[in-house]
């Protein structure tokens, strides 16, 4: 039942405007419109529940629209011994669909930042890049978004988002090229400003292994 949640943003963005959800039968109806579309029976044994199945699936997959980055950021722990030094959480493994065709990325992110008041707990950054990924993305979007949420909750002396993903759309369909991988960056701060700390970073996500 969608009694929580009655309307949705139209696109990303706190401003955008708001419309009315559509139930889940409505969206069950549109699943089964599309399994007939591409030439399937719809009430056929195997495909007859899939409607459900899809719609449940898509909850899950796309729940980053109902989560708040700033929320889960909310806990900051001062008590850390004076430590200042970078913190760098590499390899965050996450999912994504690209908003074009909405087929699945699968990528990893790396971020890295520089306390300034506390620090946040380790998993709230995992967290925060699935909240992101979990919607209909670009990586472009999805590295911005990440980084505005980090910046605008610790606001640390600097902060590092390095974010390697493969697209199912240029490997599956279109150009179909496999194994080719994008990387978006976002710098501020200590990172931004200096070049050294960016080849620190580079270094510190490549090495130790
Ligand atoms: N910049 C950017 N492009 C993306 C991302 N994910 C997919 N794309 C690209 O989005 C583009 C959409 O291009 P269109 O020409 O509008 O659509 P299309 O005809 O389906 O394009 P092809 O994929 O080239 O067949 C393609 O070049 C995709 O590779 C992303 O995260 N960022
Ligand atoms: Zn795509």
């Amino acid at each position: 039942m969608d009694a929580v949640v009655t309307s949705l943003p139209l696109q990303k963005g706190s401003e955008a405007p708001r419309r009315r959800r559509p139930t889940r039968e409505e969206a069950e109806a549109a699943v089964r419109t599309l399994i007939e579309w591409v030439g399937d029976d719809p009430d056929r044994e195997g495909l007859v529940a899939t409607p459900r199945r899809m719609v449940k699936a898509w909850e899950d997959l796309f729940r980053g629209y109902g989560q708040s980055a700033a929320k889960e950021l909310g806990t900051v722990f001062e008590e850390v011994g004076g430590y200042g030094d970078v913190v760098l959480v590499r390899d965050i493994p996450f999912f994504s669909h690209c908003e074009h065709h909405i087929v699945p990325i699968s990528g990893r992110a790396h971020i890295a930042y520089y306390p300034r008041e506390g620090v946040v707990g380790l998993s709230k950054l995992a967290k925060v890049v699935d909240i992101y990924a979990r919607r209909l993305q670009t990586q472009e979007n999805m590295t911005a978004e990440i980084v505005g949420a980090i910046e605008e909750s610790l606001k640390p002396r600097g902060l590092a988002v390095l974010v390697e993903a493969e697209h199912m759309c240029m490997s599956m369909r279109g150009v179909q090229k496999q194994g080719v991988s994008t990387i978006t960056t976002g710098f501020t701060g200590l990172f931004k400003d200096d070049a050294s700390e960016q080849a620190r970073f580079m270094q510190m996500i490549r090495g130790f292994r």
